[in-house]
């Protein structure tokens, strides 16, 4: 089922080449609980979480030459281009022990999605997607008080924007082809959580309660 990362693009260090590896996307919108759930699907069934945004933010602090550019894009909310994000990912894939990973807040467009697979050859197993309303995304936003650039009233208005117009188009497109696994996440987190398991739990081993 897992799929090969091409050698490409790997930069000095040494690295291996073709690592077989199971990926699933975790889409939803700024603020849906992608983060959150992903730290619960860590701890139950073993996957690394990537965090296409993290990766980005670790990338502005380690004084990379890319950091001014990557930072003013995310005060934004615009996405960066695809070459940059990829190389994280791929780098995160190729150094990472584990060879399931949780790939979140990526293909945020399309040419993030047509590039990643064009370079990787990786095809997600499917798509988890949180399917929040936009109030309730707002709302928790501006409540999150991790310190971000990004989660003031104005940043957040042009996040959802990108979102209508670049990021959907990609879940639809992964909906055509039978992959979304649409969850409800206006709930509370553990609620939420329950229906993820669902959809992680093997039909061979859920039983009936
Ligand atoms: N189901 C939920 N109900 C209420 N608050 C939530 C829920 N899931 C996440 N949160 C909170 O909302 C904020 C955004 O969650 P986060 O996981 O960072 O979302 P994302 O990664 O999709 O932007 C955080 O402060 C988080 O604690
Ligand atoms: N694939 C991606 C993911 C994030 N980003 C940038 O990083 C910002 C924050 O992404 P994030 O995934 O951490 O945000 P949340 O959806 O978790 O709130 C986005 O608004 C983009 O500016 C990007 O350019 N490309
Ligand atoms: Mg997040």
């Amino acid at each position: 089922m897992g799929t090969v990362v091409e050698s490409a693009n790997q930069g000095a260090v040494s690295l291996p080449t073709n690592k077989k590896v199971t990926v699933i996307f975790v889409l939803g919108g700024p603020g849906s609980g992608k983060g959150t759930q992903c730290t619960n699907i860590v701890e139950h069934f073993g996957y690394t979480h990537l965090s296409a945004g993290d990766l980005l933010r670790a990338e502005i602090k380690s004084g990379s030459e890319n950091g001014t550019m990557i930072s003013n894009m995310i005060k934004e909310g615009k996405i960066v281009p695809s070459e940059v994000t990829i190389k994280l990912l791929q780098r995160a894939i190729q150094e990472n022990g584990n060879d399931k990973f949780l790939i979140d807040g990526f293909p945020r467009n399309e040419e993030n999605r047509a590039a990643f697979e064009l370079v990787t050859g990786i095809e997600p197993e499917f798509v988890l997607f949180f399917d929040c309303p936009e109030a309730e995304m707002e709302k928790r936003l501006l409540g999150r008080n991790q310190g971000r650039e990004d989660d003031n009233i104005e940043t957040i208005r042009k996040r959802f924007n990108v979102y209508m117009e670049s990021s959907l188009p990609v879940i639809e497109y992964y909906n055509s082809k039978g992959k979304v696994r649409k969850i409800d996440a206006v709930k509370p987190v553990e609620e939420v959580f329950e229906a993820v398991k669902a959809v992680f739990t093997p039909a061979n081993e859920k039983v009936a309660a």
